[in-house]
């Protein structure tokens, strides 16, 4: 292969403090993003990730240049690139609505670039990268008789093949069905990986995000709530946002009150519940919002404190089982994922308990994590 679909000159990505405010004639200013900083070194795969609205698209397209930025600085290696016109940033971007040229079909659209930049065995490289998205069949077509589907595997192949600095995707695979889906995310980051662009993806899909990304940032209300490998997103949430907002099924989230004993921290739940939890920084007596994930409920054993919960419904996924559970005292229902063939009963009671590491305190009103 020439050069233009192998390993690229990967660049660092430093996004300083960077705003954007809005301003619509009529309307009041609105800062859709509010002071971002990343480090993102050379090949990193980063996921963006969060609620609708929350800013992630309005992060790219002033990456790609494609919207202007109200303050901060967007580095590419050493060259600040804010000011710089899209066409001169050195970015791939696989938006979405971002047009293919009407008139070709998608193997000429596709080779439009590598021609422009003279690149030899342009024709077998559309070819191969085609094969691997699983478009080989949508290369004779043209753009309009494409799904939105198709038109995104396109959209996709056209930001890899450009071989640029950085790889901007927007919600790259959400048009997809799961099976291709799941498909397509794996060869992404294969691709990705071979290739070594520094990327961004958006997502407002948790398992796209964790599955595919090195780091990602959890983002809400134009703020990163927290930044970090998908390991420590989901065993170490920095706050309350982020436990609730990654994780299927979601966080169980309650109202206790922390008791400090020699041993150890115990929060207490509900009417007589208790759970062993390791925060040394909570303060005897004080009120928390406790967060236990399903997938870390647990049976609890005869010696140890736990939840005493009645069963509601007992769901059989036959991997697991998902056992919805009442606690007395505790507002809203438990949800614990057990083990395949547990097989709890409605209207049983049972206990449960979890390690005490993976019960998060969480301070009531803020949301930041106590640990
Ligand atoms: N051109 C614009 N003028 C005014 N407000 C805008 C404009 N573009 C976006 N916004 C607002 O900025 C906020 C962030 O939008 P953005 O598209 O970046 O969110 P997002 O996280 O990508 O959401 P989604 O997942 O729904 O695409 C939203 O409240 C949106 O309404």
């Amino acid at each position: 292969m020439t050069t233009a679909v192998t390993a690229t000159d990967a660049a660092p990505l430093t996004l300083t403090d960077v705003r954007k405010t809005y301003l619509a004639r009529g309307r009041e200013p609105f800062e859709a993003v509010k002071g971002m900083s990343m480090d993102i070194r050379p090949g990193e795969l980063i996921a963006l990730l969060g609620p609708s609205g929350c800013g992630k698209t309005t992060t790219l397209r002033m990456i790609a240049g494609l919207e202007t930025v109200t303050s901060g600085a967007i580095a590419i290696g050493d060259r600040q690139v804010q000011d710089l016109p899209p066409g001169k940033r050195d970015i791939g971007v696989g938006f979405e609505s971002y047009a293919l040229y009407p008139p070709l079909n998608v193997r000429e659209n596709l080779a439009y670039g590598l021609k422009a930049r003279r690149v030899r065995g342009a024709a077998r490289q559309v070819d191969q990268l085609a094969a691997r998205l699983e478009m080989s069949d949508l290369l004779d077509q043209r753009p309009a008789s494409l799904s939105s589907g198709q038109k995104q595997r396109v959209a996709l192949a056209r930001a890899l093949i450009r071989n640029p600095r950085v790889l901007l995707l927007d919600e790259p695979l959400s048009h997809l069905d799961a099976a291709q889906r799941q498909r397509v995310r794996r060869e992404l980051k294969v691709l990705q990986r071979e290739f070594g662009y520094t990327t961004i993806v958006v997502t407002h899909d948790q398992l796209e995000a964790l599955s595919l990304a090195d780091r990602m940032a959890v983002m809400n209300a134009g703020v990163i709530e927290q930044f970090g490998t998908p390991d420590e997103i989901y065993d170490d949430p920095a706050n309350m946002f982020v436990a609730d907002f990654v994780g299927e099924p979601k966080i169980n989230l309650f109202e206790g009150t922390a008791v400090r004993r020699s041993g150890g921290t115990v929060v207490r739940a509900g009417r007589d519940g208790r759970l062993a939890a390791y925060a040394p920084a909570a303060t005897d007596g004080q009120a928390v919002t406790v967060g236990l994930r399903p997938q870390d409920a647990r049976p609890a054993h005869d010696d140890e404190p736990a939840l005493a919960a009645r069963v509601v419904v007992y769901e059989d996924f036959m991997e697991f089982g998902l056992a919805t559970l009442e606690v007395p005292g505790v507002d809203g229902r438990i949800v614990a994922q057990l083990p395949h063939g547990v097989r709890w009963r409605r209207g049983e009671t049972r206990r449960i308990a979890a390690r005490p590491d993976r019960v998060y305190l969480f301070d009531t009103e803020t949301g930041t994590r106590i640990r």
